[in-house]
This record gives structure tokens, C-alpha cells and sequence, in this order.
């Protein structure tokens, strides 16, 4: 059996300044994250300022173009000139705040893999299509937009995050059997795409994870790690976190 590499990544929004970064540098490099990969995925503007050694750097967001005419978006070029290994896309805040399409998180991941980047898709639903009962088809909708243009073994070097918009910065984070189940199915779903994709791609649970309920979710079969938000911007929780990880 395949053993996935557990990931904790913090997802820090629009949140930080020059010094949370400097901590952060300092306090981070002085820890070994053995066995498992950490990221910190601060604001654009940022990245550039981290010094990072015992971890990665992704941004938040790309562009699904070439660098070229549109303002204020980040070529994914650009990222990774500045430091980043990975790339958020997909978050629910950008699909609800820039009213992103499944079909424009399918193509920014499309991009990011294109010019090197590993993108961290972002699923989940709102309480309303929980409560309605369509959480599977709601999260299946938004992975079949993923499916319509990336390639198995394009899906493959993907990370698929699931962050129900419910648990999201409410501090009412999803059971670890809540978490499970939709994990479950999306790694059914990988499976009905194609087999390997089910055993090797690492499944993230994202929405109000911290050092309480950390080790309990990431206990879970199928939940490889975290997407961590409000819990990422101190540094002790998050590396808190990240034991949890392992
Ligand atoms: O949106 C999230 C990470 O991308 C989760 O945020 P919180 O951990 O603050 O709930």
C-alpha cells in the first residue's frame, strides 16, 4: 500500500506583515519537519521576504494566463520566481469574492501544472447544499470540472483540499467522521477516474483545524493533512499542527 506524505499547509489570506514573516522564518527553520511536508502560503507580496528551509512556499492564487495585460493578477511564472512550490486555487473565498467557476479553478490549475507549479484544489460545500443533502453532488460537480480538463496523470500531481465553507473561520470545524465521509468520496471519485489516483493523491481537510482537533482529524484514513487558515498565522499552533501531521 501507498503511503502518502502527509502535507500541512497554512493558508494565511490576506493576513501578515514584514515581522510575522521574520518570526515565522526564524521560529520555522529552527524546527525539522521529517517525514512530511509543510507549507506557508502567505500573500503575494510576501513570499519573496521568506527565508525557507524546512518547508515550502506556495501563493494563494494564479492566473490562468501568460504574463501579459491583467492587472493586478500574479503570472504563475511570477510565483515562482518568488519562491513558491505550490499554489492555493479554487479557495471559497475566491470562488464566492471574484466569482470564480469551476471551469476557471479547472483552468488555474491547468496553468500552474503547465508553468510548474503544484496546485492545492480547494472543494467544499455551503450549509445550505449540506443540509439539502447534496454534498456529493455538489463536490462531485466540482471535481468533475477538474476532470474536464486535467488529465489523469495531470490530476495526479494535484492536492486536493476539502474545505466545507461552513467550517471555515467559524471555528465549527467538521467531525473527523464529517471530514472522513467526503474525503472518502472524493478519493472514490479519484478511483473512478482512474485507480492510481485514488491510492496516491493526498487529500487536505481545511475549516477551523487547530491544535485541539488536529491529531483526531488527521487521524482519519483518508485525510492526508491540513489547510490550516487562522490557526497558521501563530506560530506555535501551527507547528503544533504540524506534529500533529505525522
Ligand atoms: O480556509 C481555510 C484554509 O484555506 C480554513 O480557515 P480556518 O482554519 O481559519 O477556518
Amino acid at each position: 500500500m501507498t503511503k502518502r506524505t502527509p502535507m500541512v499547509a497554512g493558508n494565511w489570506k490576506m493576513n501578515g506583515s514584514r515581522s510575522l514573516v521574520e518570526s515565522f522564518t526564524n521560529v520555522l527553520n529552527s524546527h525539522t519537519f521529517d517525514n512530511m511536508d509543510v507549507v506557508v502560503c502567505p500573500p503575494a507580496g510576501f513570499l519573496s521576504m521568506f527565508v525557507a528551509q524546512t518547508y515550502s512556499l506556495g501563493a494563494q492564487d494564479c492566473s490562468a494566463q501568460d504574463n501579459g495585460a491583467h492587472t493586478g493578477d500574479n503570472s504563475v511564472q511570477m510565483l515562482k520566481e518568488l519562491g513558491a512550490k505550490y499554489v492555493i486555487v479554487g479557495h471559497s473565498e475566491r470562488r464566492q469574492d471574484h466569482d470564480e467557476s469551476n471551469e476557471t479553478v479547472a483552468r488555474k490549475a491547468h496553468k500552474a501544472l503547465a508553468d510548474g507549479l503544484v496546485p492545492i484544489i480547494c472543494v467544499g460545500e455551503s450549509l445550505k447544499i449540506r443540509e439539502a443533502g447534496q454534498v456529493n453532488e455538489f463536490v462531485g460537480e466540482q471535481l468533475g470540472a477538474i476532470f474536464a480538463i486535467l488529465d489523469a496523470e495531470q490530476v495526479g500531481q494535484c492536492i486536493i483540499a476539502y474545505e466545507p465553507i461552513w467550517a471555515i473561520g467559524t471555528g465549527k470545524t467538521a467531525s473527523p467522521e464529517q471530514a472522513q465521509d467526503v474525503h472518502a468520496f472524493i478519493r472514490e471519485t479519484l478511483a473512478n477516474y482512474q485507480s492510481d489516483l485514488a491510492l496516491n493523491t493526498r487529500l487536505l481537510y481545511g475549516g477551523s483545524v487547530k491544535p485541539d482537533n488536529a491529531a483526531q482529524l488527521f487521524a482519519q484514513p483518508d485525510i492526508d493533512g491540513g489547510l490550516i487558515g487562522g490557526a497558521s498565522l501563530n506560530t506555535d499552533d501551527f507547528i503544533a499542527i504540524c506534529q500533529a501531521a505525522i
